[in-house]
């Protein structure tokens, strides 16, 4: 266990498109670390399969699945006076649902999905940084692939580039709290020369609104 009463950032999320490593580097870092770890728990989801194998019919559900699920997760982990006592390293931020609603519903569902997002995102603490794993998506696509969910082989690199964009969108949004978009094409971060590289951005200080690292 490691003393966090030098730490400036208690609340530190990971954040990435599908298969940009994001669950690996918040269990290294949080195990280093001797952190809290949230992670999302998608595998619970039984409209995840349906929706590769039929999108167009189960991105509703799935979508109002998931911002249910790490609503009521957040809101259970993320007591304000925990968040003053630990480290915490989550591996997605509630946006997160949002980003990925943007793009899989049509407009007049995403009206909708709106409406019940609008009305919990205020209610779920802010990162004091969020970290954004980005990587091409012929990387993405591979280590997808590598990886084997069945469910999974059928995403196709449009559609990872859809993600990217919703992302990247959403950061320009933001203005109050930092981003630090990790250029971490050629990063492996099993490797301690990189890893090190995050382990050093952890404890620094950054404006609210975006700051590009690139990792080498
Ligand atoms: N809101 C959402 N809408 C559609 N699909 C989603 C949503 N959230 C997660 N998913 C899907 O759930 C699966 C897990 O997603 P996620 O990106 O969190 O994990 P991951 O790909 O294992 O991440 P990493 O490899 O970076 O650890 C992926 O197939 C992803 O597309």
């Amino acid at each position: 266990m490691c003393n966090f009463n030098g730490m400036l950032n208690r609340y530190i999320v990971i954040e990435g498109n599908i298969g940009a490593g994001k669950t690996t580097l918040a269990e290294k870092v949080a195990k280093d670390l001797g952190a809290r770890l949230i992670l999302e728990s998608f595998k619970e989801n039984p409209f995840l399969p349906k929706f590769y194998s039929d999108p167009q019919r189960y991105a509703f559900p799935l979508e109002l699945s998931f911002l249910a699920a790490r609503y009521k997760q957040l809101k259970s982990e993320l007591k304000q006076g925990d968040l003053f006592n630990n480290l915490t390293i989550a591996d997605y931020y509630l946006m997160k649902s949002f980003i990925f609603a943007k793009i899989t519903l049509s407009d007049d569902e995403f009206q909708l999905y709106r409406q019940f997002f609008d009305m919990i995102r205020s209610l779920s603490a802010k990162p004091d940084v969020m970290f954004y794993i980005h990587r091409d998506v012929n990387i993405l696509k591979n280590n997808i692939m590598q990886r084997g969910r069945s469910y999974e082989v059928s995403i196709e690199k449009a559609y990872l580039s859809s993600v990217t964009k919703s992302y990247f969108d959403y950061f320009k949004e933001v203005k109050d709290f930092p981003v630090v978009i990790l250029d971490a094409s050629y990063a492996d971060f099993h490797q301690y020369i990189h890893y090190k590289q995050f382990i050093g951005l952890i404890n620094k200080s950054y404006p609210p609104g975006v700051t590009r690292v690139k990792i080498v």
